[in-house]
């Protein structure tokens, strides 16, 4: 066992196929390493110890909002036959947490990496994306995956639920502007939202599952293909769909019309909604620039660039 140890992540963002992807759809992910989470331990006697940007205390007592990764911990321990090894873990974080940018399982890669690093034991990606999945399920209920397999992944993600994912060629030299509308966005109420329209609604509802599904191979082709246009009818389907399925917000589509109305090709909410972050597509840099002080001045409380061609 180590004296220090460590585990990095990153934040993702769902390009398209948030939602469907609970119903078995695929959905494109985007690893977004420039934005970082970190857990670092420190070995001690017998101190169990957690600090992180919302709770600094034993760990036995780790408030309600971070059962998952006290879960998460506990399965670590008890899977190296340790449950009593002191440690004091230190996570640090650059992602909003609530806000559709995977920080939930941003920090349960990094924390389930530190672990393996501290025990000095190899972690396949397989037992990686299993282990951190205990406490996405913990938070969120029955999460996909999506998330935990993005903030693992070090390109562009094809996923399907229970399916092995596969990173996805990029060829489109176009610019991702990231905005936060700063009101918090919970998975799980999210995700029962749509589960309780589809009781209610059916077929109507099913059928923007469907087009997401469409929408998404529509995407990857565009991608793959370098095609702008096609990927913006694709994305701008895919905030139809979206708002359809009750998950916009009037602050999301506040952004959404100042980035179209500002040179985006294409606008859309990002990861569960309800909140959180809206993703706009910008054909050049300096648009994409401008875009992101647009939407600043416009109420959003964080922005960021990113380029599409992440795997380049
Ligand atoms: C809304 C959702 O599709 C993505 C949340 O980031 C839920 C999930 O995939 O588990």
């Amino acid at each position: 066992m180590k004296n220090l140890a460590t585990g990095t992540s990153h934040a993702k963002i769902i390009l398209i196929g948030e939602h469907g992807v609970v119903y078995g759809q695929p959905a494109i992910a985007l690893p977004i390493s420039t934005i970082q989470m970190q857990a670092v331990i420190h070995r001690r006697e017998t101190a169990q110890l957690v600090k992180s940007r919302y709770f600094n205390g034993d760990f036995n007592s780790m408030t309600a909002n971070l059962g998952g990764i006290q879960a998460l911990i506990k399965a670590l321990l008890a899977r190296f036959d340790a449950p009593e090894q002191g440690f004091d873990i230190h996570i640090t974080s650059d992602i909003p947490s609530e806000r559709g940018m995977g920080s939930s399982a941003a920090a349960a890669v990094a924390v389930t990496r530190a672990f393996y690093d501290f025990f000095e034991q190899p972690l396949s990606h397989q037992t990686l994306l299993k282990t951190a999945n205990v406490a996405e399920s913990y938070t969120h209920g029955q999460p996909s995956g999506l998330d935990v397999a993005t903030a693992s992944a070090t390109s562009p993600v094809w996923f399907v639920k229970g399916r092995e994912n596969y990173p996805i060629p990029v060829k489109l030299p176009g610019y991702l502007v990231i905005a936060d509308t700063g009101i918090k966005s919970q998975t799980k109420v999210a995700v029962a939202t749509v589960r309780n329209l589809l009781i209610v609604e059916g077929e109507t509802i099913q059928q923007r599952i469907d087009d997401l599904g469409h929408l998404t191979r529509m995407t990857r082709d565009a991608l793959s293909d370098g095609n702008l246009p096609k990927l913006a009818r694709a994305l701008n389907g895919a905030q139809d769909d979206l708002r359809s399925l009750g998950v916009s917000h009037p602050a999301l589509e506040q952004l959404l019309a100042v980035a179209r109305q500002n040179g985006a090709v294409a606008a859309k909410l990002t990861g569960s909604g309800q909140g959180g972050c809206m993703i706009a597509v910008a054909p050049e840099e300096s648009i994409a620039n401008d875009l992101s002080q647009k939407l600043s001045a416009a109420g959003a409380t964080a922005t960021w660039v990113e380029p599409l061609l992440a795997n380049d």
